[in-house]
């Protein structure tokens, strides 16, 4: 079993995970896996992926978006509520499976591990899963350069895989620049409370518990750190950037059935093209 990890995953890091996983994910919606890659795979796919950035590859993505990743389109007056009518700004550079397979083998290797997508079953208690047949977002890049930033909201996907390759320096603010954070279990609360004024969530402090939410959470992700996530139970977003260092991280796409693709309206709201 042990012969079939990739080389550029700590065997026994995994292992381990594959124990304590579902618990983590039951607890606390989120589980983070440390030194899941190996430093020498952090710094491999780093510096593949720059240069075929540098190549002019990668599309930069701006949208606007409310809580529930409807865009301005697809929202609707019907249900006129503040969380359904605010929106924030995500933006960021993606680099997609096409640009990257040459250049990242191990991102490739690592999405088509069985492996991989075993640990995900075993977290979230899934029956079975499928890699993503879509050629451009099955396993992506994301770059968050000054200035970026991934807007409140809560997944469509009951779960997702994220691995860390870069994180930006914490300042001496309340938020650190360019940091994944969230409210853990939260999807209730504002169920309940539609016009909750988000703007709470944007000051200086940490008002969660005031208002009867759990208090924001802001792990301290590593390079090299694999996180499982359920994104649709607990309200999350990535703080601007302020800084020069580019954060990145890759996503991987699993699906519930086999042979999903993204929809053309999709792939080009993503990926460009
Ligand atoms: O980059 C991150 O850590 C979070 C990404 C995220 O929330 C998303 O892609 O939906
Ligand atoms: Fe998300």
């Amino acid at each position: 079993m042990a012969a079939l990890i990739p080389k550029c995953v700590n065997g026994s890091v995994y292992q381990a995970a594959r124990a304590f996983c579902r618990q983590e994910i039951l607890e606390k919606g989120l589980c983070e896996i440390p030194n899941f890659l190996t430093s020498t795979a952090v710094t491999k796919i780093l510096s593949s992926a720059e240069r075929v950035k540098g190549l002019g590859k990668g599309f930069r993505s701006s949208e606007e978006h409310n809580v529930y990743l409807e865009d301005n389109a697809e929202t609707t007056t019907a249900v006129d509520t503040v969380l359904r009518t605010v929106s924030f700004p995500s933006s960021k550079v993606l680099l997609n499976q096409a640009e990257l397979q040459e250049d990242c083998p191990e991102l490739l290797e690592l999405f088509r591990w069985p492996g991989l997508r075993g640990l995900l079953q075993e977290a979230f208690a899934l029956p079975k899963l499928f890699c993503s047949a879509d050629p451009l977002g099955g396993v992506y890049l994301n770059f968050f350069e000054r200035g970026d930033r991934l807007g409140w909201h809560f997944d469509r996907s009951a779960f997702s895989v994220n691995l860390i390759l870069r994180e930006c320096p914490r300042g001496q603010g309340t938020w650190p620049p360019g940091a994944f954070m969230y409210i853990p279990d939260s999807k209730g609360f504002f169920d309940a409370n539609p016009n909750f004024d988000l703007a709470t969530l944007q000051s200086g402090s940490n008002p969660s518990s005031s208002v009867g939410l759990n208090p924001t959470v802001v792990p301290d992700l590593k390079p090299g750190t694999l996180y499982l996530f359920a994104g649709h139970r607990s309200l999350h977003c990535v703080s601007e950037n302020t800084t020069d260092t580019v954060r990145v991280n890759a996503i991987f796409t699993y699906n519930l059935e086999p042979n999903v693709s993204l929809n053309q309206y999709t792939r080009q709201k993503f990926f460009g093209s």
